[in-house]
């Protein structure tokens, strides 16, 4: 048996897991499904409703640094957190806007993982289209239409329970 085959379905005791997710406000019809599919997968997992926290910034731009303080924060208050979701959707517009934001949050959100020593979910839609944006939020009128938020809940959920502190 290769090893770390057998981990697809693994269930993971999450009643200690500790979740704060950052949203950004742009496009708030995705933004606010994607939560809400990410929140519905964390309770589903065995996250205590206690135990998630919710802040927002302004828009994707903001996420890296608003998801780092969250966290700093967070730890200062004498709670920490066990993983972070941070979730933007960005969908292109006539200007190069959409392509700089989107390769410079993906890369400083990956390089955050290594600041705060916490596992960093990647949330961020980069869409072409509205549609596209809608149906990766599970909205919409396309066949294969799933809310991408459940993922990062799991993912969040495994990462945390696997790897964290
Ligand atoms: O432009 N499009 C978008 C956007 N622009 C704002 C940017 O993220 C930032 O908040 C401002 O530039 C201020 O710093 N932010 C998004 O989340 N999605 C978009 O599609």
């Amino acid at each position: 048996m290769i090893k770390g085959l057998g981990e697809v379905d693994q269930t993971y005791d999450a009643s200690s897991v500790k979740v704060g997710i950052v949203h950004a406000r742009w496009n708030k019809t995705v933004i606010d499904a994607l939560v809400q599919g990410a929140i519905e997968k964390l309770l589903a997992m065995g996250v205590k409703e206690k135990n998630i926290t919710v802040s927002t910034v302004p828009g994707a731009f903001e996420l890296p640094f608003g998801t780092q303080r969250f966290a700093e924060l967070t730890k200062a208050s004498g709670k920490h957190l066990d993983v972070v979701i941070p979730i933007g959707v960005l969908i292109k517009g006539d200007s190069m806007h959409f392509e700089y934001i989107s390769d410079s949050v993906t890369h400083a959100l990956m390089n955050l993982q290594k600041k705060i020593r916490l596992p960093v979910i990647f949330g961020l839609l980069t869409c072409l289209t509205e549609e596209q944006a809608l149906t990766r939020a599970g909205l919409g009128e396309s066949e294969g239409k799933h809310n991408h938020g459940e993922d990062w809940g799991a993912a969040a959920v495994e990462m945390a329970v696997k790897f964290g502190p």
